[in-house]
This record gives C-alpha cells, sequence and structure tokens, in this order.
C-alpha cells in the first residue's frame, strides 16, 4: 500500500494518520470504506512468545513456538533454552531466535528444575525489541516512535516493579551484564534498565496477540495497525497469517473494513473484551491503557439497548419492584445506579463488588466443567438480580445452549423451545454489540448452528398427539435451520486462517452436508 509522507500526518489510499491531544496518534478513512475492504496489511516488526501463566505447562520452543518436553527434550546448542529440535529453522532465522541467542549465550549453565523461573520466555520479546537497533535499524526506529506510557509507568507502580523484576532484572542479571564487551557494542550499543522498561511499556500498550494452533501465544508489534485507537463498537477485524510454509509473509497482519467507514470517520478497532460490561471494560482499558473510553456504547447507560450491564431492583424493606438499576453517569465512576420505577439508589462500588463476586462464581462453575445442572442453578440464582440481558447470565446461557438437545435427558420439547429462545436472545445481543462480526463472530456462529440443531431435532419430533409432522409442517423449522447455518459460515468466513475459527468453520460444515442429506432422504426441498 502506498504511503505518502504529508507535513502533519501520512497518508495512504485508505487511511490517513492524524494526531490530537487526546488519543495521540490515530487512523481515519481516506475513502469510503465498505465491508471487507481491507484497510492495511503488513508484517510486524518484532514478535515474540507471551508470558506462561502455567508453570507446569510445556515450554515454548524458541524457534518455533511448539511446545517442548522440557525433561527429554532438546537443547540450543549456544544458549541452551529449550527447542523442538536443533534443526528448527527458527533458531538460526533473525526474526526468531536467531540474534537473541547470542545474548542468552551468557549464562551458560542450563537447568531442569524451576524452570519457568530460570527461562523466562516473556523476557524474549523486550530483548528481540532491543536487538532491532542491530539487525533492523528502521524497524527499531519505527518502534521507538510507539507509544509507552512511561509518565504512568513509575517506580512503585504494580506494573512497573513486575516489569522490573520479572523482565527488566531477569535481563540485565542473568544475561546483559555478563555479556563480553565485543558482543554488547556489537548487538545492544544503547541499552539501559530504563531502556527495557519503555520496551515493557511499548509492548504493554500496544502488542496484538497471535494464537497458534499448537496453543502457544504470541505477542506481536506492528507499526501501523498499532495506531488504531480503541472503541468498544470497533469498525474493523484484523486477521493474522500464522501458516508457516510461507516464512516471508510470517504473522503478516490483515486489517479489514468490518462496517462502512465514511471518508473522514476513525478507524477503530478493540482492546477490550466485547462482552464485558462497560465498567468492566473501562476499568480494563484505564488500568492497561490508561485512558477512560467515551465511546457512544460507554455514554450509553443500556449499552446500545441491550441491558448488558443492568441489575433488578434492589428493593427496600418491603422488597423489589419490577424496575431496573442503570448507572446514571455511566462515565463516572462514582455514579449512582436509579431503579426506572422507584427512589431506591445503589452507588457504583457495590455494584461492581456484586458483579466481580458474581463473575468469580460463573467462572468456577465454568471451570469446573459446567454441566446443565451447575449451569441451571447459577442461571436461577443470578437471575434474582441481573437483567436477563446481563453479561453474566449472556455467558451461562452461552454454555447451556450447547449442552441443551444434545443429551439424551435434555430433548424436550420443552427444553428445545427454551433453546431456540435462547439462542434467538443471544443472537440479538450479540448483533447489537458487533455488527460487523469483528470480535464476536465465534460466539456468532455457535449461536447460530446450536439454534440450526434445536429447530432441526424440533423438526423430527412427534407431535403433541403423538402423529409424525407432515413435510409442510417441517418444513418452516428446516428453512429457519438451513438459514442459520448459512449465517453461521458466513459469520466465519474471516476466521478460518486461525486455528477455532477454521474448527469451528469444519464443524459446521458437516452439519450442513448432514442436513442436506436429511433433506434429500426426506425428499424436502428446502
Ligand atoms: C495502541 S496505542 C494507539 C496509538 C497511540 N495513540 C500512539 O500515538 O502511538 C494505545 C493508546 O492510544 C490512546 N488511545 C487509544 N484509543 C483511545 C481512546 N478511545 N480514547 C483515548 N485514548 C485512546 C491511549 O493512550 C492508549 O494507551
Amino acid at each position: 500500500m502506498k504511503i505518502i509522507m504529508g507535513q502533519n500526518n501520512m497518508i495512504s489510499e485508505t487511511y490517513e494518520v492524524h494526531k490530537s491531544e487526546e488519543l495521540g496518534r490515530y487512523l481515519i478513512a481516506a475513502r469510503d470504506l465498505s465491508p471487507g475492504d481491507v484497510v492495511l496489511t503488513e508484517l510486524p516488526l518484532v514478535f515474540g512468545p507471551k508470558a506462561m501463566f502455567d508453570p507446569e505447562a510445556s515450554m515454548p520452543c524458541v524457534g518455533c513456538y511448539k511446545p517442548v518436553f522440557t525433561d527429554v527434550g532438546e537443547r540450543c546448542s549456544s544458549c541452551g533454552w529449550p527447542v523442538c529440535s536443533g534443526h528448527c529453522p527458527g533458531l538460526k532465522d533473525p526474526r526468531h531466535h536467531g540474534v537473541e541467542c547470542a545474548i542468552l549465550s551468557a549464562r551458560p549453565e542450563c537447568v531442569l528444575d524451576n524452570m519457568a523461573e530460570y527461562y523466562r520466555h516473556d523476557a524474549l520479546l523486550p530483548l528481540r525489541c532491543v536487538l532491532l537497533q542491530h539487525t533492523e535499524p528502521d524497524k527499531w526506529k519505527n518502534l521507538l516512535e510507539l507509544q509507552s506510557h512511561m509518565e504512568c509507568r513509575t517506580p512503585g507502580t504494580e506494573i512497573f516493579d513486575e516489569a522490573n523484576e520479572f523482565i527488566v532484572e531477569y535481563l540485565m542479571n542473568s544475561f546483559i551484564n555478563k555479556l563480553d564487551n565485543s558482543i554488547k557494542n556489537k548487538y545492544l550499543k544503547e541499552i539501559s534498565e530504563d531502556l527495557l522498561h519503555v520496551m515493557c511499556g511499548i509492548i504493554d500498550t500496544n502488542a496484538l496477540e497471535i494464537r497458534l494452533p499448537d496453543g502457544a501465544e504470541l505477542n506481536a508489534l506492528y507499526s501501523t495497525t498499532c495506531l488504531m485507537e480503541h472503541s468498544c463498537i470497533p469498525n474493523t477485524k484484523h486477521l493474522f497469517k500464522i501458516s508457516t510454509k510461507d516464512s516471508n509473509n510470517f504473522y503478516r497482519i490483515t486489517v479489514k473494513a468490518v462496517i462502512p467507514i465514511a471518508k473522514g470517520n476513525h478507524i477503530a478497532t478493540m482492546y477490550s473484551h466485547a462482552l464485558w460490561g462497560t465498567q468492566a471494560r473501562r476499568q480494563h482499558l484505564k488500568e492497561t491503557k490508561y485512558f477512560s473510553c467515551k465511546c457512544q456504547r460507554c455514554s450509553d447507560p443500556t449499552e446500545l439497548g441491550t441491558y448488558l450491564s443492568a441489575m433488578k431492583c434492589f428493593g427496600d424493606d418491603k422488597g423489589p419492584c419490577d424496575g431496573i438499576h442503570l448507572p446514571e453517569d455511566p462515565l463516572d465512576e462514582e455514579t449512582e445506579w436509579a431503579c426506572s420505577k422507584c427512589p431506591i439508589k445503589v452507588n457504583n462500588s457495590q455494584i461492581n463488588m456484586l458483579i466481580s463476586q458474581m463473575g468469580e462464581e460463573v467462572e468456577n462453575v465454568q471451570m469446573l466443567g459446567g454441566s446443565v445442572n451447575m449451569l441451571e442453578n447459577i442461571l436461577c440464582r443470578l437471575s434474582t438480580f441481573l437483567h436477563p440481558n446481563h453479561y453474566h447470565l449472556y455467558s451461562i446461557k452461552h454454555s447451556l445452549v450447547q449442552l441443551y438437545g444434545r443429551q439424551a435427558s435434555y430433548m424436550s420439547e420443552e427444553i428445545l423451545d427454551k433453546k431456540i429462545k435462547m439462542c434467538k436472545d443471544l443472537i440479538c445481543i450479540t448483533k447489537t454489540l458487533d455488527p460487523g462480526n469483528a470480535r464476536l463472530s465465534l460466539y456468532s456462529a455457535v449461536l447460530h448452528h446450536e439454534l440450526h440443531s434445536a429447530l432441526l431435532v424440533k423438526s423430527q419430533k412427534a407431535k403433541s398427539d403423538g402423529t409424525i409432522k407432515t413435510v409442510e409442517e417441517i418444513k418452516p423449522f428446516l428453512e429457519e435451520a438451513k438459514g442459520s447455518l448459512d449465517i453461521a459460515l458466513l459469520t466465519l468466513r474471516d476466521d478460518v486462517e486461525e486455528t477455532s475459527g477454521k474448527k469451528l468453520f469444519k464443524v459446521i460444515e458437516e452439519s450442513k452436508k448432514d442436513f442436506e442429506k436429511f433433506c434429500k432422504e426426506k425428499n424436502i426441498n428446502v
């Protein structure tokens, strides 16, 4: 894509880079963009493995990030870090392990216990960042222009102290301070604790997460994509090239418009979770990206009419009324939540505490495997306090619809009807929050797939008088099921490059074949 340097901004055919006091640099559309239009595509400046949260998990190979069995597996012959094989091509590739190996070799010993502390894979990306000054000076210049928010990351803050202990001191004490001057002068002319802190700030502010098919997760920095501002109603989606066959295109990112973006409008992505309520999203953005989101969704107490954060009336001594609590000013952290029908008000901190406790309960149930019984119990309990569209209930219902109608004991007409209603309600919320499937395509595809399956099972059920449904009676169910399957596949069209998108796409394609076979056998034309 052609990029022309302007006086104050850079202009391409699809976007312009602008700057403001509030947003820093951001992108606007240089022409009208339609859904599916490519806004930009670029290779990463640098990438590296993410932190491993589970010390028991297998470590990623430093050359290709495939999980390696460290107790029996091989080690890099120079630095001793775990690798999938001594012949892994990534070991020599400067974008992967090729250059960092010279630095990591400064610590010659090789241990087998307490390995997660010894081989800190999350320190590799900051190291690869500083090594760009030697390997790719142009990229180094670009990287230094990215925002680091060092003004907020001062000594004594949790984020600074963590980065200091786990990344900066680890890199300095284990490797950099042990380097021969000749190696240091060759690779790291500019190096200091402060510079490593800036790298940590740049990574935390800008990095995008890439999930690889083997389960490993990488962080990557991109010079233009990282300029996109956040909106809780994003108008773009990004996809990564993760196939390792084409090494010239490793982790190429492509940003596409998902809804029409008129010339001059801001081009935005989403840094937070689309299915969290406003308070949770804003708190997350404040803590991790240091700004207070004021987008249309955050400013609207009903979150675009979805009521995703709404609570039922808390009531007084006489009990609750049938009103709902919404924040009076969702952009104010001290806001009160007023009932729509009675004078009861509850303060924001109380609501936040309750919601986060409920969130933990929901998470626990889901981590325990969430049987239908467990999910129905928690749904029933939380429904006393939460609006039916609340995001905690969305999450429980999304799990339930994948169990209803699929197990012998949950196939009754009543359960199928319940499943159909839940799917339709959740589809409606999902569509409102993410009309272009920028972030919720997998959720949406699952819902459409489940809706199809409930309709299909229902079409085959005998009627209440025990007689079989006629073709004319079956047809409307099948037509709706087919439409739902087609939407599910269409929803995933951009996700097939990615592991979970590809898997789901295949499952739904199989369902479509079964569906067509069923229609053919019954001689029903839909
Ligand atoms: C990934 S960077 C985006 C590029 C950045 N503006 C720059 O100039 O390098 C993320 C930072 O941009 C700013 N930002 C992004 N979206 C914003 C928004 N909706 N409102 C306010 N600031 C925003 C915040 O400072 C945030 O930490």
